[in-house]
C-alpha cells in the first residue's frame, strides 16, 4: 500500500522475508522513529533523518533468524521508493548536493544527483566485518538498494578512518547532508525542471 502527497510518502511492503511500514517527509525536522531489529542500523537511520532534515518512521519485522541482509536491503528499497515518490517531478529543486562529514578520525564524502538514473559508485572500506549485529558489507548494499529504487546517482568515498563505527556514521551523515542539499528548493529555478532536456 502506498500513499503520497507533495514531498511525503508512506509505503507498506510485505514479502516472504520482510514486512516494512515506512513514512517519509522530505521537508521534515529530523524526527525519527526507527525499529528494524538491528541496533546499529537504527542508529544510522536516525542519523540519516536528523542530518537530512527528514521526518522518518521505519517499522520492520524481518527474517533476522537468517541474517541482517534482507532487512537492510529491503529498507533501502522501500526508503528509495518513498524518496522517489515524495520528490515527484523534481520541479524547482537544487538537484545536486555534496558533503564531507567527519566523525573524529573518519571522513567520508557523498555526492548526490537527483538524476532519474540509478547509479552508485562506492569507494568505502571497513576495518572489520561487523558493527554490533550489522555486517559492514551491508552499508554498501543499503545505499545501492536506495539508489536503484530512488533512481538517483550517488558517489560515496572514504577519505580517512580507522574505526568502523566512525566510518559508517560519517558515510550516513555525509549522504544525509548531500541529499538535503540536492532536495532543497532552488530560488533561481522559477519552478523549472533542473535539466536541459526538460524532464528528470
Ligand atoms: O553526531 P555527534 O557527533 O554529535 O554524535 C555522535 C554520537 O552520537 C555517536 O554516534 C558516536 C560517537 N562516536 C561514535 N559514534
Amino acid at each position: 500500500m502506498t500513499t503520497e502527497t507533495s514531498r511525503t510518502a508512506t509505503i507498506s511492503r510485505q514479502t516472504g522475508e520482510t514486512d516494512i511500514t515506512l513514512s517519509l517527509a522530505i521537508d521534515g525536522h529530523g524526527k525519527s522513529s526507527i525499529q528494524t531489529g538491528i541496533g546499529f542500523f537504527d542508529h544510522m537511520l536516525d542519523a540519516l533523518a536528523r542530518h537530512g532534515g527528514l521526518d522518518l518512521t521505519v517499522q520492520v519485522k524481518g527474517d533476522l533468524h537468517i541474517d541482517d541482509h534482507h532487512t537492510i536491503e529491503d529498507v533501502g528499497i522501500t526508503l528509495g521508493d518513498a524518496l522517489h515518490r515524495a520528490i515527484g517531478d523534481k520541479r524547482g529543486i537544487e538537484r545536486f548536493g555534496s558533503a564531507l562529514v567527519p566523525l573524529d578520525e573518519a571522513l567520508c564524502e557523498a555526492v548526490v544527483d537527483i538524476s532519474g538514473r540509478p547509479f552508485l559508485a562506492w569507494n568505502i572500506t571497513f576495518p572489520r566485518e561487523m558493527i554490533g549485529s550489522m555486517a559492514t558489507e551491508m552499508v554498501e548494499e543499503f545505499f545501492r538498494a536506495l539508489c536503484m529504487s530512488a533512481r538517483i546517482t550517488v558517489h560515496m568515498n572514504g577519505r580517512a578512518g580507522t574505526n568502523a563505527h566512525h566510518i559508517a556514521e560519517s558515510a550516513f551523515k555525509s549522504f544525509a547532508r548531500a541529499l538535503r542539499m540536492a532536495l532543497s528548493r532552488d530560488p533561481r529555478s522559477a519552478g523549472q525542471i533542473p535539466s536541459t532536456k526538460g524532464v528528470l
